[in-house]
């Protein structure tokens, strides 16, 4: 069960040193953990993540722990015996890094200038208006399962393909090629036949700013050959033009249900005419994002079957929404629970300098990670009364309010505070739910619990311990579960105490108690998401394709679909 730790535990200022401040060393042999309690015999595969793992290069450091240097990590689970390793993504970024001893690329938080006459991105300054240089390839957010490929992902039009059992670094796949993206998620979504629902934004389009929702089928004839992309068949699904050309908004994620996708378009923009110029001007991309609390939350829900926005304005007040949770439908209403904030003050938190020094000061959350549920009826009926609230729901106290010229405003569902990083059972995904596993943040952003929250109960299981950081907790079912909660709990837990080792921990995902846990003697980095990959999908005619074969076409002019 949760050991309980002392809810006003600080992380002393040394600690914050070890997470954040010192670059960690790859484990590129696998290395055997000492297990003890009982890994279940049915547990086995891969828990394969993602994270920054390196912040200082020769004397330059990076400002933002977002900006990082993509360390790869895994635990493969056999038999009750686990293997971890890790290696950092050979990313161009990483690769003209370590040639320059010194950051020669730009990240969310740091801007970098290469050395004139090694300019390995000298055809950088071509796309956007010749001011912006290339984005980077440091994919160090999430991984992504595209049919039987794995890649490394950001937020750029960049992902990494990698083996998943080396953690070798593959091609190098520019969205562009194949949808008009600029910048795409690191959370996109998956069906159940494994196809790839994603979202990113067009900035360049011809001058028309919008957000672009597409799909990368699971199968694709003549695919499974060596080297052949399914990114060559992704289609543009959806496209919806941003309200301002100028600023579109910043997302982390999107919602889906089974006939709908849920896009919030919040006040936290990304300025272009800023992003134009921060390259001349030497400041971050950090700082052409902004929070404009003068404005509003838009609401956009998008009908999977007409592939066409549901008209009906419907806005709520202005917020900061990084992870959506799940979203499903009822009673012709769409519900959808997200991690909300009140500003955009938690990327604040994440600069490295905040990190080190006076990190009880620096720290606290002004605006407290939410979990908030809002309801969205389908159907506005046009003889309700302006004022009336259309949701009719008993299961929550979501409020939508109908006002004038087809405008709804929705107020949602307080229904637990300081929680981030939610994960659920996927076989949920888009469907009614009960349980969120999740990180618990308290007065910083930085986990030092693992929750389990009841949706039906409000109810919440906790599990935490001294010294340990854990990272996003990730819920594998057991073979033919039928319950929601039955199941594992995977998480990295990175350890600040001296006699205490980092270790992949093993939770009984119903009643929170520990099953086991594989301590590892490596220097393990606070990672951000990943996912599991049962041993079971490694079947024999999976090829991974080898290192030389690149993608196709890789130097072909960029055409996207409009
Ligand atoms: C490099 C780069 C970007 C990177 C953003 C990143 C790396 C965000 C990471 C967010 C995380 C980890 C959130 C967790 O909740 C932008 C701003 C998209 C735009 C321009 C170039
Ligand atoms: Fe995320």
């Amino acid at each position: 069960m949760s050991i309980p730790i002392a809810s006003s535990s600080l992380p002393p200022t040394s600690s914050m040193e070890i997470i954040f401040g010192r670059n960690k060393k790859e484990q590129l042999e696998p290395v055997s953990a000492t297990v003890t309690g009982k890994i279940p015999t049915w547990l086995q595969g891969t828990l394969l993540r993602n994270g920054p793992g390196m912040h200082t290069v020769g004397d330059s450091k990076y400002n933002h722990w977002f900006d990082g240097l993509a360390l790869l990590h895994s635990f493969s689970i056999k038999d009750g015996e686990v293997f971890y390793r890790s290696k950092y993504l050979q990313s161009d970024t990483y690769n003209a890094n370590i040639e320059a001893n010194k950051i020669v690329v730009s990240e969310f938080g740091t801007m970098a200038y290469p050395d004139p006459c090694k300019n390995i991105f000298s055809k950088a300054f071509s796309y956007l208006s010749h001011t912006i240089p290339d984005f980077t390839d440091n994919c160090l957010i999430n991984i992504m399962k595209c049919g039987d490929d794995f890649y490394a992902t950001t937020e750029t039009n960049y992902i990494r393909k990698i083996n998943p059992q080396t953690l070798e670094t593959l091609e190098k796949v520019d969205y562009r090629k194949y949808v008009a993206v600029n910048l795409a998620t690191s959370h996109p979504h998956y069906d159940e036949a494994g196809n790839v629902l994603n979202m990113g934004t067009s900035i360049v389009d011809k001058g028309r700013t919008k957000y672009v929702i597409f799909k990368i089928p699971a199968t694709a004839p003549g695919t499974k050959k060596k080297g052949k992309s399914l990114l060559k068949h992704a289609e543009v699904f959806c496209s919806i033009p941003s309200r301002s050309l100028l600023s579109p908004s910043y997302y982390h994620s999107f919602g889906v249900t089974e006939n709908y996708v849920i896009f919030l378009e919040q006040p936290f923009k990304l300025d272009i005419l800023k992003m134009a110029t921060a390259y001349v001007r030497g400041v971050s991309w950090a700082s052409c994002m902004s929070f404009h609390r003068e404005d509003k939350t838009y609401i956009h829900i998008i009908d999977q079957r007409t592939k066409k926005p549901v008209p009906t304005k419907f806005y709520t007040d202005p917020m900061v929404v990084f992870h959506h949770v799940n979203a499903y439908e009822e009673d012709g209403c769409v519900l959808f629970d997200v991690i909300a904030y009140e500003d955009s003050s938690l990327y604040q938190l994440f600069y490295l300098a905040n990190l080190n020094q006076n990190f009880e000061e620096n720290s606290r959350m002004t605006s407290v990670p939410t979990l908030k549920r809002f309801a969205v009826p389908l159907h506005v009926d046009k003889n309700a009364e302006v004022g009336s609230n259309l949701i009719k729901l008993a299961s929550t106290r979501a409020t939508a309010l109908k006002e004038k010229d087809s405008h709804v405003y929705c107020q949602p569902e307080v229904l637990y505070e300081g929680l981030e990083l939610p994960r659920i059972n996927y076989a949920h995904n888009g469907k009614p739910y009960r349980y969120i596993f999740a990180a618990e943040v308290q007065w910083s952003p930085i986990p030092t619990k693992i929750l389990k929250y009841d949706i039906l109960t409000k109810s919440s299981l906790k599990w935490g311990e001294e010294c340990c950081w854990p990272a996003e907790p990730l819920f594998v079912p057991t073979p033919g579960a039928k319950d929601e909660d039955d199941g594992v709990i995977l998480s990295a837990i990175v350890s600040t105490h001296p006699q205490k080792l980092p270790f992949l921990l093993v939770l009984d995902a119903k009643n929170f108690t520990e099953l086991a846990r594989a301590s590892v003697d490596v220097d393990m980095h606070l990672d951000l998401h990943g996912l599991f990959i049962p041993a079971a999908d490694w079947s024999a005619e999976k090829q991974i394709p080898d290192k030389t074969q690149e993608d196709e076409n890789s130097d072909a002019p960029i055409t996207p679909q409009a």
